[in-house]
């Protein structure tokens, strides 16, 4: 009997793999001579740093940048490791097509390092009282990107979403090179509002590594970068815009956009994620070379998800919630998608901190079953106290099912 464990991280309770070692553990009460392999998941957002570096055998790394507000903080990144690694032991790379890279292919696919933009310019960095999307900068983003640039890396997976910032990626991209320029020939302020006052954007200085260097962006929305679904509209006031303010920085928005398309030959506007982190998806997408997919699609190729699923019998997944959202790419969708390209007949399995309404959908788009993992009603604070208990014990019940369906 094989299992491939692959949940995200249960929110505020446990990492992806502290969640893949409490599955396991259930499952080995049942079955202790099954073979686990363990696949810590993430879909761009949140822990994906951390999933995907322990799922490859990776390194975690930390760089002072500078927060939305121009105050230095340590972010921390990941460098991916060289194969994928099961719980941090043996190797078990596959590539999709079922064949194990060589030493060459490894070194021919070049460093990947990780990246989530709300370690350096998240909203967990302003509150009430300091929040201002009028002046937060993606500044420190592009110090990230520089320091992975710095360590080598020849491609960029970077999660944008959850951001402080609404200034389109300009700050991204002056940390790399950029100079914005009034129409004196001055720098402009950092941050969305002063991007009105944009008339000259000079690329001569942009980091040379970039043309050579694959972004892979993994989005949380795809949302356009302006107008009413835009980034303005749409996020700006959870980021304590006033309506007021959203008019300014959309009108700020649709000037920026239409100087790239003029200046750089490039209509970021209306792509699907533009708009993502206050535009950061459009900043990245005019300056480097960038393209969008889904975050749990690339943490699935990444991780090489299809392949390792192609002699399994059962795929567990599992997040914090499952809900209606659930089939939007969050991560149990995308898994149970993955694991039945390399092996059409898996039996999927998502386990949940809670299970919202709206799921009939998941059964026909790919999981099997779905089960809550609290034992009956209890406070917040206890459910995440217990999660991985209870998570250890529900995995304990799927295979005891799993067994009885076997006698
Ligand atoms: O950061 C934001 O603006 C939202 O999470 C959408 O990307």
């Amino acid at each position: 009997m094989k299992f491939i464990i692959a949940p995200d991280s249960f929110k505020n309770c446990m990492t992806a793999r502290e969640a893949a070692e409490a599955i396991r553990s259930g499952l080995a009460v049942v079955f202790p001579d099954a073979e686990y392999d363990m696949v810590p998941m993430a879909d761009g957002g949140e822990g994906t740093v951390q999933a995907l570096v322990d799922a490859t055998g990776g390194t975690l790394r930390q760089a002072t940048v500078l927060d939305p507000l121009q105050r230095p903080v340590l972010a921390t990144y990941g460098l991916l490791g060289a194969g994928v690694n099961n719980a941090g032991q043996a190797e078990q790379g596959g590539r999709d097509d079922g064949s194990v890279p060589t030493a060459a292919d490894k070194a021919e696919a070049g460093l990947t390092a990780v990246i989530e933009m709300a370690a350096a310019s998240g909203i967990g960095f302003v509150d009430e009282a300091t929040e201002n999307p009028l002046a937060a900068t993606t500044y420190g983003t592009g110090q990230l990107i520089r320091a992975a640039l710095d360590d080598g890396a020849e491609r960029i997976i970077i999660g944008i979403g959850g951001s402080a910032t609404n200034d389109g990626g300009a700050g991204m991209a002056e940390a790399l090179g950029v100079r914005f320029l009034d129409d004196q020939g001055t720098a402009i302020k950092r941050g969305g509002g002063a991007l009105s006052k944009l008339s000259t954007i000079d690329t001569a200085g942009l980091d040379p590594r970039l043309k050579t260097t694959e972004i892979l962006i993994a989005s949380d929305v795809d949302n356009p970068l302006t107008g009413p679904h835009g980034a303005s509209a749409v996020f700006g006031p959870q980021k304590g815009a006033t309506p007021a303010m959203v008019g300014q920085l959309d009108k700020a928005l649709v000037h920026y956009a239409a100087l790239i398309k003029d200046q750089l030959g490039c209509d970021v506007a209306r792509i699907p994620g533009a708009g993502a982190a206050g535009g950061l998806g459009a900043g990245l997408l005019a300056f480097t070379n960038a393209r969008m997919q889904s975050g749990v699609e690339i943490v699935a190729q990444t991780v090489h998800l299809a392949s390792r699923a192609a002699h399994a019998d059962y795929c567990i997944t599992g997040e914090g919630g499952i809900d209606a959202q659930t089939q939007y790419g969050k991560t149990p969708m995308g898994v149970a998608q993955t694991v039945r390209q390399g092996n059409p007949h898996i039996g999927v399995i998502a386990l949940a901190g809670y299970v919202g309404s709206g799921i009939s959908p998941l059964y026909d788009l790919g999981i099997d079953a779905i089960f809550g993992i609290a034992p009956g009603a209890t406070t917040l604070a206890q459910a995440l106290a217990d999660g991985p208990r209870n998570l250890a014990r529900a995995a304990e019940n799927v295979a005891r099912l799993i067994a009885l369906s076997q006698r």
